[in-house]
């Protein structure tokens, strides 16, 4: 009988992480020589795959190795690539005699040229692979390895890095200072979150061009580790995925609340409304402020539209404890009075999505957004809103210990928007989405994710999973429609992209 097994490859690692797997697979008898052997023939082969087939025309293949084992990992690529008759040259950083462990034993058994750091080499170079610092990197390039770096990003060869790009912090995705530009990059059994987050997406050769070797580190590993960062992909959330069954009833799909918004944007609200009917939400009523309800009611068939005049006729709709689940920000308007709307919400112990216009609303306030959360908050921030909210969080240097830490403070889970939206519950666990295309960024299509997110947890999936599967439905509906998209495309396309 075939044992199933879960998936893991969505899982990621910080390099303290994966430091504490190499160690793991090293006790438990793979050798620390065998793990190198591995991961440097895991790096020809994806190399030899980018090369083509070897022959006479092909200009030199250039490894760069640095002090340590990510240099020890160049060095067996070097020997696989020269016996599957590539040209291959070792250019090293360091006095090969300075080498230590794993990495001296692999440069013992290379009998190819190790030549001087010489910048005109690189120049000439068909590959340069990038074996000076991977995991280890302790400090910002400087010196002859920030020369060695800059002349290759501005050789013409195809950038091949080992595990990580030199001068990527592979916990953060942020350069440390000068940064090898990858084309490609090859890591071993898992990837990191500086794989992921951008700019290092970018600076690793882009999510298509980061492959993963597997260099025999057994699964188990994983159990002591415990690990609390993922990649956002279906294999995350799938399995919490709400679907309507056969006998299923559109009471029991939830019903929604949104918050109508005031002139200008009175479109916002429709858009997370709509979003949340798409997303597989039995009812959606957009809650409209009276001089506004004429209009929505109009624009709106599948949204049923209720008026209200003031916060307490808000607050009275949820006398109905159908209504579940409230969006809060898109088009409300920033000031107190949506700054009571949200602390209303929050202490009648609602699921609540609090966005935009919601969240400058709470600037100062998120104190009390604390202490009487009886309900469960999924806030949206892009940074301009995630910096008002978390002055003093480390946004520029690592966004996902922001995000995780916005989330500890406040005990509610929060969406990172941007290029890379990072999903952080208050337990620690986070998502990276690495699937959303430039375009994406275009008004109205954050009303649009809060639609979804609320369409999800209306339906009963929990926030970490019904968060971070909005964000990748968002980006692959986007993916779906191309360029020249709207926001409103967005919600045409949804359906097209749900699991
Ligand atoms: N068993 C293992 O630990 C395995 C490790 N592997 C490789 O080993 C790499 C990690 O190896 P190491 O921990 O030796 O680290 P690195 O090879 O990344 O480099 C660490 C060395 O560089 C020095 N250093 C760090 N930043 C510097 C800077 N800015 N300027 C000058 N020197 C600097 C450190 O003092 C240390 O000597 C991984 O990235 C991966 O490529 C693979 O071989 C798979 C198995
Ligand atoms: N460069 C980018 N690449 C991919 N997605 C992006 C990029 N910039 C922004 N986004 C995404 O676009 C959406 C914009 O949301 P938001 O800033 O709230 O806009 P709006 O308020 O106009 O709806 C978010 O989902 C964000 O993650
Ligand atoms: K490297």
């Amino acid at each position: 009988m075939a044992v199933a097994t879960a998936r893991i490859d969505h899982i990621l690692l910080s390099p303290s992480e994966m430091a504490a797997a190499d160690a793991y697979a090293i006790e438990h008898g793979v050798g620390g020589l065998e793990l190198m052997e591995r991961a440097g023939r895991g790096v020809a082969r994806i190399a030899s795959d980018y090369l083509g087939d070897p022959s006479s025309d092909l200009d030199d293949v250039v490894i760069l190795t640095g002090p340590g084992n990510n240099g020890g990992d160049g060095y067996v690529a070097a020997r696989y690539l020269a016996t599957w008759g590539y040209p291959v040259r070792i250019m090293s950083l360091v006095d090969v005699s300075s080498l230590q462990g794993d990495a001296a034993a692999m440069a013992r058994q290379w009998d190819g040229p190790v030549l001087p750091a010489d910048l005109a080499v690189l120049s000439a170079a068909g590959m340069i692979i990038d074996g000076l610092f991977g995991a280890g990197l302790s400090r910002p390039l400087e010196g002859q390895a920030a020369d060695i770096v800059q002349a290759a990003n501005q050789s013409d060869a195809f950038r091949l890095a080992i595990d990580l790009p030199s001068g990527l912090d592979g916990a953060t995705g942020q350069p440390t200072g000068p940064c090898f530009h990858a084309d490609a990059t090859v890591t071993f059994f898992l990837k990191k979150p500086g794989h992921l987050i951008a700019p290092g997406r970018f600076l690793c050769g882009g999510t298509s061009n980061i492959h993963v070797a597997d260099i025999g580190t057994p699964a188990s590993a994983l159990e002591a580790i415990k690990p609390v960062a993922f990649a956002n992909e279906p294999a995350l959330w799938s399995g919490l995925f709400p679907h309507a069954g056969p006998f299923s009833h559109k009471y029991d799909r939830g019903h929604v609340l949104v918050l109508g918004g005031r002139e200008p944007a009175l479109g916002a609200s429709r858009l997370s409304s709509l979003a949340a009917l798409r997303s597989g939400a039995g009812l959606v009523t957009l809650a409209a402020p009276a001089e506004t309800y004429a209009v929505q009611a109009t624009a709106l068939i599948d949204v049923m539209v209720r008026k209200f005049e003031a916060a307490f006729g808000f607050l009275g709709m949820l006398s109905d404890p159908r209504l579940s689940t409230v969006v809060l920000g898109p088009g409300a308007g920033v000031g107190e009075r949506t700054a009571k709307l949200v602390e209303g919400v929050i202490s009648k112990g609602r699921k609540a999505v609090v966005d935009a216009d919601a969240l400058t609303s709470l600037v100062d306030r998120l104190d009390r957004v604390r202490t009487t959360n009886k309900g469960l908050i999924v806030m949206t921030p892009h940074d301009g809103e995630f910096r008002r909210l978390f002055p003093g969080l480390p946004l520029d240097r690592d966004r996902l210990a922001a995000a995780r830490e916005a989330a500890a403070q406040t005990g509610a889970y929060l969406v990172l928007k941007g290029v890379s939206t990072i999903v952080a519950a208050p337990d620690g666990r986070a998502s990276v989405a690495h699937n959303a295309p430039a375009w994406l960024s275009v008004g109205g299509t954050g009303d649009v994710l809060s639609g979804i997110i609320a369409g999800l947890l209306a339906q009963g999936m929990p926030a970490f999973e019904a968060a971070s599967a909005a964000v990748w439905l968002h980006g692959q509906a986007a993916v779906k429609a191309g360029r020249g998209m709207i926001a409103s495309d967005l919600l045409d396309i949804l359906p097209k992209v749900l699991p």
